[in-house]
């Protein structure tokens, strides 16, 4: 099973809902939203309100990213905004066992995120705590970034673990996912494609975004087939 997590970064915000529905009539299964703070990365977007104004737009699930320095604080307010799946970054939890628990007695789905710098070992412990694992393919803060390819070895690497462990959660991707590197991360074992700028193609072009969303999920389904 293959979904494609249309980032909602990459939308044009003056059409919020439409772009939503536009990604959604393309096949988008997850609605993706970027919650960044301008401490733990550069930039800022989106807070829970926005979150809850999302979710008054889609019955898809929400996959929340959380890239905020203490998301402890915030994990009830992202429940209550309607969060359906909440992601936290290995390196701003100290106790990341602690916070994966909590999101699941809030109500939510717990997911672990780790950086291009951050190896797969430091997560190992908590993998039969999460829904999915998300694999930052580019360094998180900016949409349309380049795909870095070394990460692929994490993907490859994470699938093997489920396989060993008995687990079952899902691998996610993340940044610089597009045309020209769906195939290759799905072969290595990603499931969960979160795409922005690969699927938006701007304001006043709905017609392009589902088009793309269409192509990407028809060469990211293609890949199964030759999984490695
Ligand atoms: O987490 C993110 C950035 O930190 C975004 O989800 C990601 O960058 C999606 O954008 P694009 O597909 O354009 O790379
Ligand atoms: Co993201």
């Amino acid at each position: 099973m293959i979904d494609l997590a249309f980032s909602i970064l990459a939308a044009d915000f003056t059409h919020l809902a439409d772009e939503i529905a536009t990604a959604e009539r393309g096949g988008g299964t997850v609605c993706h939203v970027d919650v960044m703070d301008g401490h733990f990365v550069p930039n800022i977007t989106f807070g829970p309100p926005v979150v809850a104004a999302v979710r008054r737009c889609t019955s898809l699930p929400l996959d929340v990213h959380l890239m905020i320095e203490d998301p402890d604080r915030y994990i009830e307010d992202f429940a209550k905004a309607g969060a359906d799946w909440l992601i936290v970054h290995q390196e701003v939890c100290r106790h990341l066992h602690r916070t994966l628990s909590s999101i699941r007695e809030h109500g939510m789905q717990p997911a672990v995120v780790i950086n291009p710098a951050t190896p797969v070992e430091t997560i190992i412990e908590v993998l039969p705590l999460v829904h999915h694992v998300l694999v930052m393919t580019v360094n998180p803060g900016f949409g349309g970034q380049s795909f870095i390819p070394r990460c692929v070895n994490k993907v490859k690497h994470l699938a093997s673990l489920r396989n060993e462990m008995g687990l079952n959660f899902r691998i996610e991707v993340d940044g610089g996912i597009g045309h020209d590197t769906v195939e290759e991360v799905v072969r290595a074992g990603a499931d969960l494609l979160v795409a922005g700028s690969a699927i938006y193609a701007g304001p006043g072009n709905p017609a392009q975004t589902e088009n793309n969303a269409v192509d990407f999920l028809r060469r990211a389904r293609a890949a199964t087939e030759v999984r490695a």
